[in-house]
């Protein structure tokens, strides 16, 4: 199901307008990079896409049953628990069993570079494992929607190519993914980019 952005435009009520007349159909199986200056409303407007800010202008249109995951810039998960545990949580709560749960857990962990990593406390994992383990657990969720900040911010460029690529993969199997970024990696990697510079108002 689509989500659509109709004349959406923002404004802080303490800055100056960020962005306006933003028409756009956001389809699923597509990866959308947002890109634009910083301060340029990015993060903003995945926000905005989340459902928790309401645009000054315009409006989202989106199915009532779509789901939407963020993941954020700072990764926070749970200090004690492994970093397996993380990812077969939302398996378990799907209704796999704890053997299903954790054998599609190890999987997705390998496919994210993380495998070797697997029975480590969270506490214990590096800033950019911590933020991939992050994107495999909303991955894990299979959400109709996926919001991502910065995935590859602290990533080197083999781990930044294997993150893209699991994202472009997460939309073939039905997700739209958004993706704010710097990286001109992850924008290539993208099939549509959605430049802020254009809707300056
Ligand atoms: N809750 C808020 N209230 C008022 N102003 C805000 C709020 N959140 C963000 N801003 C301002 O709006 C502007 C856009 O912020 P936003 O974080 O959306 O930009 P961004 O493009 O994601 O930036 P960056 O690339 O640096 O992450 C900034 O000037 C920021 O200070």
């Amino acid at each position: 199901m689509s989500l659509i952005l109709d004349d959406v435009g923002h404004e802080y009520e303490t800055g100056r307008a960020l962005f306006s007349a933003i028409s756009v159909e956001l389809i699923p199986g597509r990866t959308y990079a947002v890109v634009g200056p910083s301060g340029a409303g990015k993060s903003t407007l995945l926000n905005i896409l989340s459902g928790n800010l309401e645009p000054t202008r315009g409006r989202v249109v989106r199915a009532r049953s779509t789901t939407s995951n963020w993941v954020f810039q700072n990764p926070h998960g749970v200090p004690g628990r492994r970093a397996l545990d993380h990812v077969a949580l939302a398996f378990l709560a799907r209704g796999d069993s704890r053997a299903e749960a954790e054998g599609k857990a190890r999987d997705l962990l390998d496919q994210f570079a993380l495998g070797s990593v697997a029975e480590e406390r969270f506490r214990h994992l590096s800033g950019g494992e911590a933020q991939r383990l992050m994107l495999a657990r909303a991955i894990a969720a299979a959400p109709g929607v996926l919001l991502v900040d910065e995935p590859t911010a602290q990533l080197d460029v083999r781990t930044a190519a294997v993150v893209n690529e699991s994202l472009g993969r997460l939309a073939e199997r039905g997700c739209i993914v958004v993706i704010a970024t710097h990286d001109a990696g992850t924008r290539d990697s993208c099939t549509d980019v959605l430049d802020l510079a254009g809707y300056q108002s």
